[in-house]
């Protein structure tokens, strides 16, 4: 049985015909792309928006139209994954490099729906490196303020270069002791110059699907 597919695909059942989709980035939303591309081959009339340039180039492939935020009033729907879902639905998200545009896309949505398997799910937040989202210019004083929050930030790298966001920007995954106030935790980090934004989520998560350890579905909300 695979985990993500299976939660990836129960959240298909939340949209519905002319919603706008915000569509998340990594490979449990990648079953839920995949599975709303077959729909709209089926008649499904959805229009989605991307979070990332990969997940844009995976929408276009399985046949989703996309828009423009211009081109919207609103995003009905937000589904994304997540690398920590605490007790009270606040996440780590980034691992994959694409929280800031997760982020507008989340806060912009009616409704947000965070599909994680089990192997997400945390009591308190922080055993998963929290991506931070800088600016390149003055990265290493943006590390040090960084630090002085209580963290040692490693500069994300692939084979020696670093690791650049789709909007450019280099990501900090920051290991912090146990993340007790992640809401307090996720305003200082934004109030340091050069970062752009972080990957606490906290308090946007309407629903969390995920599996028991039966592998049942199990469907927490706040509405
Ligand atoms: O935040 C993310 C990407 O920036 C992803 O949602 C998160 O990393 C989970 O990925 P996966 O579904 O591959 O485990």
């Amino acid at each position: 049985m695979n985990d993500k597919k299976v939660v990836g695909e129960k959240a298909v059942e939340y949209v519905k015909d002319g919603m706008v989709v915000g569509l998340g980035t990594g490979s449990t939303v990648f079953h839920t792309i995949s599975k709303l591309g077959k729909l709209v081959e089926e008649g499904l009339s959805i229009k989605g928006i991307p979070t990332s340039k990969q997940t844009e180039k995976l929408a276009k492939e399985v046949g989703i139209p996309l828009v423009m935020f211009n081109e919207i009033e609103q995003i009905d729907l937000a589904i994304d994954g997540a690398d920590e879902v605490d007790d009270d639905f606040n996440l780590i998200k980034g691992g994959g490099g694409a929280l800031l545009r997760e982020k507008i896309i989340a806060k912009a949505a009616k409704s947000f729906i965070v599909i994680a398997d089990p192997h997400k799910r945390v009591n308190k937040l922080g055993a998963f490196p929290l991506p931070v989202e800088v600016v390149p210019f003055g990265f290493e004083m943006t590390m040090k303020h960084i630090q002085d929050l209580g963290c040692s930030p490693h500069l994300r790298q692939n084979n020696g270069i670093p690791f650049l966001t789709d909007n450019g920007n280099y990501i900090f995954d920051c290991h912090f002791p146990k993340i007790s106030q992640p809401g307090e935790l996720e305003k200082n980090l934004n109030l340091i110059p050069g970062v752009v934004e972080n990957g606490l989520f906290v308090g946007m998560a309407d629903k969390v699907i995920t599996l028991n350890r039966e592998k049942t579905i199990i469907i927490n909300g706040r509405v």
